[in-house]
């Protein structure tokens, strides 16, 4: 019986139409839809008993499925997109992530024509397993400030890899902890005595035989992380070299070379083509939060449309909480937050797309608007999707917080994307610097081009003043472009003033960069806004879709006026009484989104494995099911529990003097 039916019923929009708009294309809703379902009849990917494993039980099932999951791929003759498609749906974190998500990526961006024809084919086999190893115990952030040395020996033809010291021992990286026969090592070149800043380099780790560690080479599992399950299905690692000799053709030399003499070239392409690799995984971060944030947001809203509390009249059904503005006010934002990050995500691909193909082409012009816009949204969508998670749970009452609900394992693996690939406030700094060098070249007569060209219209923004009369004013996009824009660009002049008091301006930055992350985030919150007011210009089609994707919009860019109505009022670009209007139309497109709700999640074409959870099953029929899942509970398998006759009946049968307290 499907307990939603009622739900469903009530949308008002082709619900197989937006399953195409979310999912980019019917081509990439038809794969997908093929291989979630292949994945969740599979009883080999089964997952519902991951967060009562112990450890080294969990791993050793991780190691199982990512086998099982290369086997099935061997098998079906799966493509490329449906291998990703399958790794994706079996939705355990594991060794070949980094294998395929940084190892192969590092090598195809780094690496030379000749290194990539010798690496390549044998990381597409699996003949080699590889990690991304550039974390240390000492400095994870400050890259500059890596320790592991890369000796040149002129004598040998080759590098030295080294860890002088503890704080230099590799720290984190993925798949390297039990598992990886190689890794991309990131170290400090030396040549002659003289630094040549940080490299990558090709170095095996463990034997192809017994899999045991080469010499010179210490590794190991840096231990449990937080949550259950979540992402301790990943062998997160140690490692320590000790004078470990790799040749000279294993640095990866596309950026600069070493030749057999000794000397350091340097290729006519930026230095910063060596960060390569994560802004390519920061991108694929972006496009990646709105599968973690949907998938939360689908099991708080199913549960939010079967849930009641109060509100019985004559006896007839309490109200559904999903009812509660309240409720709204917290659940559709996430929603409409949702579709905003998928936009901006398949924005980004693009532009990731554009800069690689103009890089080959030796047009480095527009790297650093890459990097900043990597950097700021993979900030801006993880902060907002790992609190979006945490909400969800909170929207789900006392039942959230159990595990079968799915949601305490997916805050916990999706939290650490906070900090991975970039901690984010780190981040947002980098793209405060890219807006200050803006601003501080708008006199200079260098357009803004891309995602800044809107700081070319300094002079009217600075000036100008919302027009807004009525609430439906802000559906206007012209309107809200405007708005956003000019709150952008007055937070950023009001830093580059600040900053400009100061005579030496790196302690400006230091002291100012609370003020610099609140221009940074404004900035990206205008990138996310525009992209999706974007997308509403192409042609869509299907019943009613457009009309709950411009409603969405709405509820996405209202909720953040809202919310950071501070900044906009203290810009004085709005009165207070715009601001008010601004959330009586955010309330009244709460409304006309309500009965649209459960679709809209139906929409994400999640199967009932992948969410993984109780609360967020299609059919809604949650009591009976949550009600059964406690009785398998292995603490139910004994009526007595193992411990009782040891330490709680000795209690009960004690004779204690003072038996009357
Ligand atoms: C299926 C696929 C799965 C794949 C995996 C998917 C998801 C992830 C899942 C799980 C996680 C798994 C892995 C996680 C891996 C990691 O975490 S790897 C380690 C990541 N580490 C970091 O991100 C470190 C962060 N730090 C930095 O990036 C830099 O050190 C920092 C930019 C903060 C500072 O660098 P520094 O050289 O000191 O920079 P400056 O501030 O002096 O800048 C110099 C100029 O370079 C420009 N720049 C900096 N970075 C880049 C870049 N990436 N690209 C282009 N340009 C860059 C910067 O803007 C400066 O330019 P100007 O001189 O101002 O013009
Ligand atoms: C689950 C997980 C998987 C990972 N996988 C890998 C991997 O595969 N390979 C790999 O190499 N690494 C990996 N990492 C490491 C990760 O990339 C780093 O942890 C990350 O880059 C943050 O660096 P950090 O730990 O040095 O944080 P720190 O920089 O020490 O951050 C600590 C605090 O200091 C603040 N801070 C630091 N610098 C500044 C500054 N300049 N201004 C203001 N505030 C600052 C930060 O905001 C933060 O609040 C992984 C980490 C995790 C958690």
């Amino acid at each position: 019986m499907d307990y939603l039916a009622d739900e469903r019923k009530k949308a008002e929009f082709d619900v197989d139409e937006m399953k195409i708009v979310w999912a980019g294309s019917r081509h990439a809703f038809e794969v997908s839809d093929r291989i979630s379902k292949l994945v969740a009849n599979d009883p080999g990917f089964r997952k519902d008993t991951r967060t009562m494993l112990a450890r080294k039980e969990l791993f050793k099932n991780t190691l199982r499925k990512a086998a099982y999951a290369w086997k099935r791929i061997h098998d079906l003759h799966l493509s490329e997109e449906e291998a990703s498609r399958l790794r994706f749906y079996v939705d355990e974190p594991a060794y070949t992530d980094l294998h395929w998500g940084m190892f192969v990526p590092a090598i195809k961006g780094q690496g030379t024509d000749e290194q990539q024809k010798k690496w390549l084919p044998l990381a597409y086999k699996m003949q080699i397993i590889g990690c991304y190893a550039q974390t240390e115990l000492g400095h994870g952030s400050n890259v500059q400030g890596l320790e592991t040395t890369a000796t040149f020996d002129p004598q040998t033809d080759e590098f030295v890899i080294h860890s002088p010291t503890l704080t230099s021992s590799k720290w984190w990286p993925g798949g390297l902890g039990k598992v990886s026969t190689h890794g991309v090592v990131y170290a400090r070149l030396i040549i002659n005595g003289e630094e040549h800043g940080i490299h990558g380099f090709i170095v095996q780790l463990r034997s192809l035989e017994d899999h045991l560690p080469l010499p010179g080479v210490t590794v190991g599992d840096i231990g449990m992380k937080f949550g259950n399950g979540a992402y301790n299905t990943m062998d997160n690692g140690v490692l320590r070299f000790d004078h470990v000799r790799i040749p000279r053709n294993q640095m990866l030399m596309r950026v600069s070379q070493v030749t057999r003499d000794g000397k350091y070239k340097q290729s006519d392409v930026p230095r910063q083509l060596v960060y390569g690799t994560m802004v390519y995984v920061r991108q694929t971060i972006v496009a990646d939060a709105s599968c973690a944030l949907s998938r939360a947001v689908t099991i708080a809203t199913r549960y939010s449309a079967v849930r009641r509390q109060f509100g019985s009249q004559n006896g007839g059904p309490e109200t559904q909480v999903i009812d509660y503005k309240t409720q709204q006010n917290r659940l559709f934002p996430l929603l409409a937050s949702a579709y905003a990050f998928k936009f901006v995500g398949e924005w980004l691909t693009w532009l990731y797309n554009d800069v690689t193909q103009r890089l080959q082409a030796s047009d480095f012009s527009t790297l650093p608007e890459a990097h900043a816009c990597t950097a700021g949204l993979k900030s801006l969508t993880t902060t907002a999707t790992a609190d979006g998670i945490e909400e969800c749970r909170k929207l789900c009452g006392g039942h959230g917080y159990l595990c079968s609900s799915g949601l305490p394992e997916l805050f916990a693996v999706y939290v650490p994307a906070c900090t991975y690939e970039g901690d984010n406030t780190v981040l947002l700094l980098q793209v405060a610097r890219f807006l200050m060098k803006t601003v501080s070249q708008l006199g200079s007569g260098k357009k803004p081009l891309g995602t800044i060209s809107y700081m070319g219209k300094i002079e009217h923004l600075m000036q100008s003043r919302c027009t807004v009369q009525k609430a439906e004013d802000w559906l206007k996009p012209s309107q809200v472009l405007e708005a956003f824009e000019a709150r952008a660009v007055k937070m950023a002049v009001s830093c580059a003033k600040n900053l400009s008091k100061f005579t030496n301006p790196e302690e400006g930055f230091a002291e100012l960069s609370a003020d610099l992350v609140e221009a940074a985030v404004a900035h990206c919150q205008l990138i996310v806004v525009s992209k999706f007011i974007d997308k509403l210009q192409q042609d869509i089609p299907g019943k009613g879709v457009k009309q709950q994707l411009e409603a969405l919009c709405g509820i996405y860019y209202l909720y953040l006026l809202h919310k950071h109505q501070g900044d906009f009022l203290a810009t004085s670009y709005l009165t207070p009484k715009q601001a008010a209007l601004a959330n009586d139309q955010l309330r009244a497109l709460y409304t006309k989104v309500r009965p649209n709700a459960v679709a809209l999640v139906d929409s994400f074409n999640y199967t009932d494995h992948f969410l993984g959870s109780i609360l967020g099953c299609y059919d809604g029929n949650v009591y009976p099911k949550l009600y059964d899942a406690a009785w398998k509970d292995p603490l139910n398998d004994s009526v007595v529990p193992e411990g009782y006759h040891e330490y709680v009946r000795p209690l009960l049968k004690q004779q204690l003097h003072t038996a009357k307290l």
